[in-house]
């Protein structure tokens, strides 16, 4: 049995924690999947190259408007989807061959295979080459990340579907894909596919889609996608049934009546859970929560002391910059026990990648409300700026809500162009304090970019006058 300082199980944030700082530390690195995690594989970074792409696709949809006449030819899926994957397969791929065989990992063995403990500080390793391997160690960090939730529905085994970990490597594009669910990843391959000219029915069981932003942006998104593809909300999927002709027929009911939708491929859309339950938590007395999150204190330290958990496995907010974060406060209270630093989760903010964008920090409106916090709202239109006249933009806008009194800044929603940029400034302030009456008035604004909605929404602020 080979004994470590060190042990990681996960290479998506996990993965980044070990440097040269840890030269003099023995580590080892399970990973059962592919080397990189969620985020480099089937996440953030292929979505958005498809995301990019659809862009491009469905500019010639909006042209007209502006006098410019364009045509969408053909998208040639093969492509656009070697594109991405012929840059991505290889990063993963290198990323494996440095932490296996890199002279910089001397002090780093990595165990292909799935880790779970036998023991409070034991982990047995299933390998992916049959063999069986018993490790223990002083330290481990527990980064295995989620994986989709697949819901009960009957015949949907039977009938086959994909996740978000297989849609992207389609062999060709369907005429009509099926997406159960309503969130981020049935919103952003909505418009991926409608963009690529697939025939898309997105099946909500709620009334709204990204039913968990601000109401105004969810009822906004709502409308809009309305406009795009087929959008069933207050749906509950009964049944799914693969029909002859290789179709798949999907049975819901909503509130007055029975719907059959029929399409070629189906995508499950419905969240993500932790992967806690593959470890064997119990050997240890790490606890989890009724989610099935590893439960971590400040200091992102399990209920066992040298036991850290970071990323999609413990946390609410399933999101890169998130695992990032938590990635170095446990890489930082690895090295310094005795000098350790808290994470700090009081701005999370996220963007949904689709079309148009949203991006969000902070309190909804219905937050503030439900707290009983006093709040002001500043809102500013993209079409009532510079650079969305340029565009013609109709729907955008962005929302602020600020503590009158204080003037600091409680909340920021924005539905639109470049909003997943737009918003820097906002979660910025936020985190370091800045009232929205100085941020507005003590500095420049570039005229006439995008970041003016900001500027004007927060001159629209009713703040007390002597904040
Ligand atoms: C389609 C999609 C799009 C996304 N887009 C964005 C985005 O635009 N922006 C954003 O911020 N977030 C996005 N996310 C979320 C983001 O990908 C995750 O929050 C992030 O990757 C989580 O990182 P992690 O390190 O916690 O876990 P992961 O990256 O999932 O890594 C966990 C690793 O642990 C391995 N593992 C699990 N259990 C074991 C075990 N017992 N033994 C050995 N290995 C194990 C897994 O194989 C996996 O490789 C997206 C997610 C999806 C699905
Ligand atoms: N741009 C990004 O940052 C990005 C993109 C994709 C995914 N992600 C992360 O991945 C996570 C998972 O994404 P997701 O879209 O799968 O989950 P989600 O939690 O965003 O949305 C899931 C939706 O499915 C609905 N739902 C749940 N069970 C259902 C059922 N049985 N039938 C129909 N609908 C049902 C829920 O009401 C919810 O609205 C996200 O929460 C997010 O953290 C982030």
């Amino acid at each position: 049995m080979t004994h470590y300082d060190l042990v990681i199980i996960g290479t998506g944030s996990g993965n980044t924690i070990v440097n040269r700082r840890f030269a003099d530390w023995k580590v080892a690195i399970v990973e059962r999947g592919t080397f990189g995690g969620t985020c480099l594989n089937v996440g953030c970074i292929p979505t958005k190259m498809f995301v990019h792409t659809a862009d491009l696709a469905a500019t010639p949809s909006i042209s007209s408007r502006y006098g410019v006449d364009e045509e969408l030819i053909g998208v040639r899926w093969p492509e656009v989807r070697d594109r991405i994957f012929d840059r991505i397969d290889p990063i993963a791929a290198s990323g494996s061959e440095y932490r296996h065989h890199h002279a910089d990992n001397a002090n780093v063995t990595v165990y292909d295979g799935t880790g779970r403990f036998t023991g409070t500080k034991e982990l047995t390793v299933d390998g992916k080459d049959g063999q069986t391997s018993v490790i223990t160690a002083d330290r481990y960090v527990l980064a295995g990340g989620s994986r989709p939730i697949i819901p009960f529905i009957p015949g949907l085994e039977d009938a086959g579907y994909h996740t978000s970990n297989t849609i992207m490597r389609l062999e060709k594009l369907p005429r009509r894909l099926g997406i159960i669910g309503s969130g981020f990843v049935a919103a952003e391959f909505a418009h991926i596919f409608s963009s690529y000219g697939v025939d898309v029915t997105l099946i909500a069981r709620s009334e709204l889609l990204l039913r968990h932003e601000d109401g105004d942006i969810a009822q906004r998104f709502t409308e809009l996608a309305r406009g795009k593809y087929d959008v069933r909300i207050d749906h509950e999927t009964i049944g799914v049934a693969r029909n002859d002709d290789g179709s798949i027929l999907i049975r819901t009911l909503y509130p007055d009546g029975a719907d059959k939708i029929e399409v070629d491929e189906l995508l499950i859309a419905v969240g993500r859970t932790p992967n806690s339950d593959v470890l064997n938590l119990d050997a240890t007395g790490v606890e989890v929560d009724h989610d099935g999150r590893v439960v971590v204190d400040e200091y992102q330290q399990t209920t066992v002391d040298g036991i850290y958990a970071l990323g999609d496995v413990t946390t609410p907010h399933q999101l890169k910059h998130v695992a990032n974060h938590e990635a170095r406060v446990v890489k930082h209270n690895l090295l310094h026990p005795t000098d350790r630093i808290k994470a700090d989760h009081r701005f999370v903010p996220h963007a949904v990648f689709s079309s148009p964008q949203i991006a969000s920090v902070g309190l909804t409106e219905e937050e503030a409300r439900e707290r009983g916090i006093e709040y002001v709202v500043g809102r500013e239109n993209y079409a009532d700026i510079a650079y969305g006249w340029a565009m013609e933009d109709t729907s955008g806008f962005a929302k602020i809500l600020a503590d009158p009194k204080t003037g600091q800044i409680i909340g920021c929603h924005i539905i639109g162009p470049q909003a997943s940029s737009v918003i820097q400034p906002v979660i910025q302030a936020m985190s370091f304090g800045l009232d929205a009456y100085a941020m507005a008035r003590n500095q420049y604004w570039i005229h006439p970019a995008m970041s003016e909605l900001i500027e004007n929404a927060l001159l629209h602020l009713e703040l007390d006058p002597k904040s």
